[in-house]
């Protein structure tokens, strides 16, 4: 009864009886961007609508966001993650309370700023062998290459995170398999996210997505069990002494990484084994798919604008000049530009387009009193494509990120690690690796591209996504 009276009172659409206004949704991931576009401007900064008994509240002001995300009361993953959550498990990606808390404790001495230094190494390594494999391709032909960045970020996060060797990496089960599908798995989760009738359970198990879905779970079952396996056999090695000092970390330091986030995993004996699984899993994913997406965009926007390619070559070409060696932190942070990159990529595609948080006391923001109960939703992609922070949205433009520009908006009206306490525990290790990856192919190759940034065909799915996949043509410079 309060939502109903507090909802009766908040701009939105007119909802039906049962299924509230989850009719508006059923469109494709490419129209969907236009549907919530015209829901925003047609109702406001705070609208509110029902997907079938949920309220769900879109905020899109700065302030308020900042207010709500950085909140104790909103640490709870709105309703819709439980579709993935099917897949995942509850815990670190898809969790909340205790288990969410307990997982996101254990692993964070992985991801610190300094901790991150000891993957350089397999940073530039892999970067390396990405730059072989583009040198197998034609010369002179146009190739659709996230193929081969999401190798290079999925065997980087198994070295890395995961603490395997290379040979333990490249002898996973299904390993290419869990790569190709990932993409698919992930629509199918977006799809029972914001399609009413995909969420019963007996239609969605009509359905072939369901059978995909179940044969994917197989399959990273086996996947993580042989990943469980080989640490266990490693930490079988570690005295017990090391273990419990290199557990009991609580700075972030370049040691921390001497134990992988599945050692931390097992050390603590906090999970049971399904749980231990599927956080194995969701610590792969998170990773390498993100990774790879926007490295993957950064090239294709820079063969898209061949004058910020130029202007990218030269600053790398001053950091590094004809010495081929590995690509450093201090290397990263003399590359202001490439920063300012970066950044325009994350806000054009972000990563977490639409976040949803339940609301679990009374919060106030500015347009008034969000109640306990209702959904939060916090509209990224639009967010960052809002007329009023940002002068022609839609152009791809770095220079938006130069010290002057960003001095003149408001900070949170650019958030694409999304802020507080659920914040993205990878925003370290992903720019790092995506910066790495990019110096080193930019460096070495010239991009181009037969198709402009116009024919990009974008959709909005959990991330965004280029539906015309990333074609280009790499031309090596000397
Ligand atoms: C490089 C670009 C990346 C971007 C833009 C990004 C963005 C985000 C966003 C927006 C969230 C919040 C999701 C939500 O609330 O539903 C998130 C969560 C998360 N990200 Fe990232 N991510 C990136 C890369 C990574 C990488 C490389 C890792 C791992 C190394 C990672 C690990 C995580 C984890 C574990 C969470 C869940 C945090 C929690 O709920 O406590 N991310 N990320």
């Amino acid at each position: 009864k309060k939502l109903l009276a507090i909802a009766a009172k908040l701009p939105g659409p007119k909802p039906l009886p049962l299924v509230g206004n989850a009719l508006l949704f059923m469109c494709n991931f490419e129209d969907l961007i236009k549907v919530i576009d015209d829901i925003l401007n047609e109702y406001g900064d705070v609208t509110s609508f029902w997907l079938g008994p949920d309220l769900n509240i879109v905020v899109k002001d700065p302030n308020d966001l900042k207010v709500l995300l950085s909140s104790q009361k909103t640490t709870v993953k709105g309703p819709q993650y439980k579709y993935m959550a099917d897949c995942l498990g509850g815990g670190i990606l898809s969790g909340s309370g205790p288990c969410w808390r307990k997982h996101r404790k254990i692993a964070t001495p992985n991801y610190g700023k300094r901790a991150i230094e000891n993957y350089s190494d397999v940073f530039n390594k892999e970067a390396d062998l990405l730059l072989e494999k583009f040198r197998m391709k034609p010369n002179g032909r146009q190739i659709d290459f996230y193929q081969c960045i999401v190798q290079t970020t999925s065997y980087t996060v198994c070295q890395t995170l995961m603490g395997l060797s290379k040979e333990q990496t490249m002898s996973l089960p299904y390993l290419q398999h869990i790569i190709d599908e990932t993409p698919r798995l992930y629509d199918t989760v977006f799809a029972r996210m914001t399609k009413w009738y995909l969420q019963l359970d007996p239609v969605f198990w009509l359905t072939s997505s369901y059978q995909q879905q179940k044969n994917f779970i197989a399959m990273m079952t086996h996947f993580s069990k042989k990943i469980v396996e080989h640490r266990m056999e490693t930490l079988k090695t570690i005295k017990q002494y090391n273990k419990t000092d290199l557990l009991n970390t609580e700075e972030d330091s370049v040691s921390n990484t001497q134990l992988s986030v599945i050692d931390r995993f097992i050390l603590s004996e906090e999970l049971e084994r399904e749980e231990l699984l599927k956080e194995t899993f969701t610590i792969f994913t998170s990773s390498q798919e993100a990774s790879a997406k926007i490295s993957s965009f950064l090239l294709l926007m820079i063969a898209y604008h061949p004058e910020a390619q130029e202007k990218l070559y030269a600053e790398i070409e001053d950091v590094i000049g004809d010495q081929d060696r590995p690509i450093t932190e201090e290397d990263l942070k003399r590359m202001p530009y490439l920063d300012m990159v970066f950044k325009e990529i994350l806000r054009l595609f972000p990563i977490g387009t639409l976040l949803q948080r339940t609301i679990t006391e009374d919060i106030v923001i500015s347009a008034g009193t969000l109640p306990a109960g209702c959904s939060l939703v916090a509209p990224i992609y639009h967010l960052h494509r809002d007329p009023r922070y940002w002068t022609r949205p839609n152009d791809f433009d770095p220079e938006r990120f130069s010290p002057e520009n960003v001095k003149q908006r408001i900070p949170t009206c650019y958030i694409p690690f999304s802020l507080g306490p659920m914040d993205c525990l990878g925003r370290y290790f992903g720019t790092k690796l995506v910066k790495t990856i990019c110096v080193k192919v930019l460096r070495e190759y010239k991009i181009t591209s037969l198709n402009t940034y116009n024919d990009l065909r974008l959709a909005m799915a959990i991330s965004a996504s280029s539906l015309n996949g990333f074609h280009a043509t790499f031309t090596p410079r000397k």
